[in-house]
């Protein structure tokens, strides 16, 4: 473990619990190899090292300055103070890595000692179980060893892509919301059962499994989604009834323009926190 980096997370929100419980329950580090620090609410740092063993530096500047691997992990509305605050500690050498939606690499590196390599990433909170499905690319001091070790990092907590920067906001609407519209279809077929009468316990474990053994069956068979749903579809059957009412309710139009409005919003959130 000695050759494990060390972590700065700045930020000490869902998204840094989300990556912390993942590296930390993989192996892929140890509490005292990893600093967090949060701008207002201490209690909030203070829970995650007691529950996670991280360390709660009590020198923050030095804290930043050492970290081989810096995670900025802030809102966006909250970066360019973030950067003026910390920005200095950080020099060539160090790697960032942003999950911060909207931002692009320029925005931060502006803000860097010129050389510092940045990397953008965008994972989504199912790390928390290693299922992440995360997108980096790499800014323009970013060479092929700092994209390695970014992948290294976050493939401790799922699966890994490399993209151009130019599609990050697609990925951010696409899979960095996407846990959030999986669950919002969980929270829909939990209550269709409860109006049919089953009980919510009975309702919530039939829905679970239903959304695991589809993701599987996904997975597992490499069939097409459409060919897996024929299969389920018999001809005047009940399937077939409620896909209908499914397509009657533009139940796809409405999930393509939720993605693709996320995507917007991620645009949007990198445009007006550049404004500050
Ligand atoms: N929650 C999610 O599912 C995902 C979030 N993200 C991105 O991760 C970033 C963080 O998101 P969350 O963790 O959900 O936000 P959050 O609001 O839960 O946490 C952000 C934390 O940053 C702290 N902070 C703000 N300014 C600071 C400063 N100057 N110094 C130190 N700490 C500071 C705040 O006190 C807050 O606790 C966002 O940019 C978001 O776009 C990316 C992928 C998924
Ligand atoms: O909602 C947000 O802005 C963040 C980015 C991706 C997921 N959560």
């Amino acid at each position: 473990m000695a050759d494990q980096p060390t972590t700065c997370f700045i930020g000490a929100g869902s998204m840094t619990e989300a990556l912390l419980s993942g590296l930390l329950s993989r192996g892929m580090s140890t509490g005292e190899r990893i600093t967090i620090m949060n701008r207002r609410n201490h209690e909030r740092v203070r829970q995650l090292a007691r529950q996670y063993g991280v360390i709660l530096p009590a020198d923050r500047k030095t804290a930043v300055s050492r970290a081989d691997i810096i995670i900025l992990a802030i809102k966006p509305k909250d970066v360019a103070e973030a950067l003026e605050q910390w920005g200095r500690y950080i020099h060539p050498g160090q790697r960032v890595i942003s999950v911060i939606a909207g931002i692009s690499t320029s925005f931060i590196e502006d803000r860097l000692t010129t050389g510092t390599a940045v990397i953008r990433a965008m994972p989504n909170t199912s790390g928390t179980v290693g299922l992440s499905a995360t997108a980096l690319c790499p800014g323009r001091h970013a060479g092929e060893a700092d994209l390695e070790e970014a992948a290294r990092f976050f493939s401790s907590i799922g699966i890994t892509v490399v993209v151009k920067e130019e599609d990050m906001d697609a990925v951010t609407g696409l899979s960095g919301s996407g846990p959030a519209y999986i669950y919002y279809l969980v929270e829909a077929l939990e209550k269709a059962g409860v109006t049919m009468g089953l009980t919510p316990a009975v309702s919530r474990r039939l829905t679970l499994q239903t959304l695991l053994g589809a993701a599987k069956m996904l997975q597992e068979t490499g069939e097409e989604p459409a060919e897996l749903r024929r299969k389920v579809s018999s001809p005047g059957g009940t399937t077939m009834a409620g896909l209908e009412t499914l397509a009657r309710h533009r139940f796809q139009d409405a999930l393509i323009l939720a993605v693709q409005q996320a995507c917007r919003r991620s645009r949007e959130l990198g445009r007006s926190s550049a404004g500050k």
